[in-house]
């Protein structure tokens, strides 16, 4: 297991009050953190566990999409080691504001979970603090909602202090605004009801002063870490500096392992990296530093990009950005739309761009297509997608950026990848340093 910090913890709190109240409310809002320890928050605790899917569309949207997003929730949930063992799906024009999901879909869910013994009922959206309530309340199992199991992940991922300062900020700001579900719920159980301001009332405001402290605790923790980094990031000069950057598990690390001939942990599984990893690569004599990020996802948690923010500052003063694409996926095309409007969130749209689109050992013309392919003028005929050629026609004509295509797995088109980066990063280099001579300096 992780390595935990000693980053306050108890003494910083001041409760005296029935220790472990907000360990026991932590624990009801999914149970993010680890348990026994307030402290450590990087074990992932749903392991082996079953669980079955919510998604609740909106009816404009196709079958076929609305599967590819439970496809995504399930190898979410896979990668925090649940079982998924079933999907529901309700179509609505609005998600109920009481229970997410109708009536109906909510007594269907409540007799598969209680007739198979399912422990966790997970959402591909975010729930709000009553709608955590009422479900629990309803389905008596653990309720997950899609921040929740992305936290979790990061939580088992993180490895350096910022990371893991990140996702524990992360983690108390999302339990922050449903302390008061939690406790009201217990309140009922003690017999109190809703309306009624009994013990409860002091209780939650304890606690919730508690984890408020916690969080400006966790702030203040990462401003120091941004400035050691910062100065770190200072003393690397002014070496051009590239970004991998793309949706999670496209294949940015095995990249990164390729050019820089180094060992980051790639993985089939999503956000297998969540620290950032910088190496230094030479490419004909210029030099410039390597950095593998965070993958993106859809509904990617905003407080999460926020508490994120220092990864992300590898993104945001990078001179390059090379946008990774894996083109076997069906839903490639809304994957970029995602990483772009990420980049544009945290600023950082207006940089240079290289993209590589990834995987194409594993690309089929022959796969059904998607929705977006419409308006590819391809013969009605064949209802397949375009092939490789045509996509990179399209690409090539529609996009100014550069753009090529590889496989990392099997190697191909990797010198072409090479020398693309080269040109451009000598670009940077040479207007950076008008002097240089390739052969004779290497600035650091
Ligand atoms: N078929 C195929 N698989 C690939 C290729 N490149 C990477 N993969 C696989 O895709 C999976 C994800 O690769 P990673 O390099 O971990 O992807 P990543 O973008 O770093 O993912 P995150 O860190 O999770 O965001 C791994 O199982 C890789 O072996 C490729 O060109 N073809
Ligand atoms: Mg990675």
């Amino acid at each position: 297991m992780a390595k935990k910090t000693n980053s306050g913890g108890r003494q910083h709190t001041n409760s005296t009050r029935h220790p472990g109240a907000v360990d026991s409310a932590k624990g009801r809002a999914g149970r993010i953190l680890a348990k026994g320890n307030k402290d450590a928050t990087y074990e992932t605790s749903v392991e082996a566990e079953t669980a079955v899917l919510v998604a609740v569309p909106d009816k404009r949207q196709a079958d076929a999409r609305t599967q590819e997003y439970l496809d995504e929730l399930a190898f979410l949930a896979e990668t925090a080691g649940v079982t998924v063992t079933k999907r529901f799906v309700q179509r609505l024009d609005k998600p109920d504001i009481r229970t997410f999901v109708g009536e109906g879909k909510l007594e269907e869910i409540k007799a598969y979970v209680q007739h198979s013994g399912t422990s966790m009922v997970i959402f591909d959206d975010d729930l709000s603090p009553s709608q955590l309530r009422n479900l629990e309340a309803e389905l008596k199992v653990k309720i997950v909602d899609r921040s929740l199991l992305i936290i979790d992940i990061f939580a088992s991922r993180a490895k350096s202090a910022t990371a893991r300062t990140q996702v524990e900020l992360a983690q108390y700001q999302y339990l922050l605004p449903r302390l008061t579900g939690l406790w009201t719920h217990l309140d009922k159980q003690r017999g109190g009801g809703v309306s009624q301001r009994g013990p409860g009332e002091t209780e939650i405001e304890t606690d919730r002063r508690v984890v408020r402290e916690r969080i400006d605790f966790l702030k203040e923790k990462l401003k120091d870490l941004d400035k050691q980094s910062h100065t770190q990031r200072k003393s690397r000069g002014g070496v051009v500096r590239v970004a991998l950057v793309g949706y999670t598990n496209v294949g940015k690390s095995t990249i990164m392992n390729l050019l820089s001939r180094s060992d980051v942990f790639a993985e089939n599984k999503l956000f297998a990296t969540v620290d950032s990893t910088v190496r230094k690569i030479v490419f004909d004599n210029i030099p410039f530093l390597l950095s593998d990020t965070v993958g993106f996802i859809r509904k990617l948690p905003t407080r999460l990009i926020e508490s994120f923010k220092s990864t992300l500052d590898e993104i945001r003063e990078a001179d390059l950005l090379i946008h990774v694409v894996d083109i076997s996926h069906p839903t490639f095309e809304e994957q970029m739309e995602v990483v772009n409007e990420t980049l544009k969130d945290i600023e950082a749209a207006d940089k240079p761009m290289l993209l590589v689109f990834n995987k194409i050992d594993q690309y089929r013309a022959d796969a059904p297509a998607s929705p977006e392919f419409e308006d590819m003028n391809i013969d009605e005929d064949e209802p397949v997608r375009p092939t490789l050629e045509q996509l990179q026609d399209t690409y090539m004509a529609k996009l100014h950026d550069p753009v090529i295509f590889i496989s990392a797995q099997e190697r191909e088109n990797i010198d072409e990848l090479r020398a693309l980066i080269t040109r451009h990063v000598s670009k940077i280099h040479m207007e950076r340093y008008p002097n240089f001579i390739p052969g004779f300096s290497v600035e650091e």
